[in-house]
């Protein structure tokens, strides 16, 4: 390699800087940036609100809160918002999550080993085993498990009293939880994507945190490129503070997050390179679709999978992207966006992605 040449931000591959689930660099830093109560924490106005009452009538009542659950997508603050509850509740937390409980047993050794008021941060809940969600249910309810000992016709249950805590359930997915384990939460927030300003309220609260300067430009810059998450907002702002101390003279800017960012391959609207490409051969190659879900992967050289749960939800969010029964197809917000003009179709209404009723693709599955 030659001499002064710098490749320090070539992102490694395979990883996704504007994935929202965490990876392991988020973990080791993510408990310093984590906001500690209720008013630190930016954003989700209703939610919060809602829950300073729940737990201010607990405290008053001298209670322990109701069960609660979390839902929405990853990154949005449902850990940090079940810490804080603990928090403001003056009580432990004990976190774990759906896929470590496998047996009831699993589950039997925890609730008997909480103390009085511990909150009990159950992240994914909805993969939980079945025979770990029903003990839950009457956990729940009556502070109660039934120990089963033995096996077939001698096997006994042992009913075990257990002190009354409060259950922080968190979910991606609340439509797949069932009934009567919903039905047994006293509330549910459910979280929503961040407005760009309250992104950069987190990008200002973070730099402060990590001692790193960036002006409001700046931090608009990183937010609009953040996708409506927290996680995805300070792991662009580590980003970012690489590319301002090595490059330019440490403060975050317009320029140099915007140059950063393209470095990372992350576009002004947070899109990154397999977004693009999925959008480009959509249009390049299939003149805005309708396209099949199996063509368009084999286009950009992907699997069907990772172009469905990978790239297309946030394309379809964003409103560049369309699913419909006949493929997909391009909203003229995509073709805006990658700077291009859709072909116009006969009597000149909207490109082809848009196809009139009866229009079919010969690319449609
Ligand atoms: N409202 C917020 N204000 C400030 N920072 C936030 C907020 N929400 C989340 N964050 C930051 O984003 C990061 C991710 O948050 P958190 O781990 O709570 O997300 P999560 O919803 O639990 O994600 P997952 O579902 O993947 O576990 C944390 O570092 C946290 O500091």
């Amino acid at each position: 390699m030659k001499a002064g040449v710098t490749v320090d931000f070539v992102p490694p591959p395979g990883e996704r800087l504007v994935g929202a689930v965490a990876d392991h660099d988020d973990q080791a830093v993510e408990a310093a940036l984590r906001p500690k109560d209720l008013s630190e924490f930016v954003g989700q106005e209703r939610v919060r609100e809602q829950l300073d009452l729940v737990l201010k009538a607990a405290r008053q009542r001298g209670a322990t809160a109701d069960h609660i659950l979390l839902s929405g997508a990853p990154g949005l603050g449902k850990t940090t918002l079940s810490m804080i509850i603990a928090a403001e509740m003056g009580a432990p937390i004990r976190i774990t999550s759906g896929p470590a409980i496998q047996h009831a047993g699993d589950l039997a050794a925890i609730l008997s080993s909480l103390t009085e008021g511990e909150v009990l941060f159950l992240d994914e809940i909805h993969r939980m085993s079945r025979p770990a969600e029903e003990m839950l249910y009457m956990a729940m309810e009556d502070f109660r498990v039934d120990v089963i000992v033995g096996k077939g016709p001698g096997a006994t249950a042992i009913p075990l009293e257990l002190p009354p805590f409060t259950l922080v359930g968190a979910t991606t997915r609340a439509g797949l939880l069932p009934p009567p384990l919903r039905d047994r939460f006293g509330f549910t927030g459910h979280m929503e994507f961040y407005a760009p300003a309250e992104l950069e309220r987190v990008v200002r609260r973070s730099a402060g945190l990590l001692d790193v300067a960036v002006d409001d430009d700046g931090a608009a810059e990183i937010a609009g490129r953040s996708r409506g998450t927290p996680r995805i907002a300070n792991r662009l702002l580590r980003r970012v503070r690489d590319y301002a101390q090595v490059k330019a003279d440490g403060r975050i800017t317009r320029e140099t997050a915007a140059q950063a960012l393209e470095v990372y391959e992350v576009d002004a609207r947070g899109l990154d390179r397999l977004d693009r490409a999925v959008l480009t051969a959509l249009l390049k190659l299939f003149g805005g679709g309708p396209v099949g879900l199996s063509t368009l992967a084999v286009a950009v050289g992907e699997e069907r999978e990772t172009v469905e749960e990978v790239a297309e939800p946030f394309l379809v969010r964003e409103g560049l992207l369309a699913r419909t029964p006949r493929g997909r197809i391009a909203t003229p917000a995509a073709w805006e966006h990658l700077g291009m003009v859709p072909p116009q179709v006969a009597g000149g209404a909207g490109g082809i992605g848009q196809g009139g009723p009866g229009q079919r693709s010969l690319f449609a599955e």
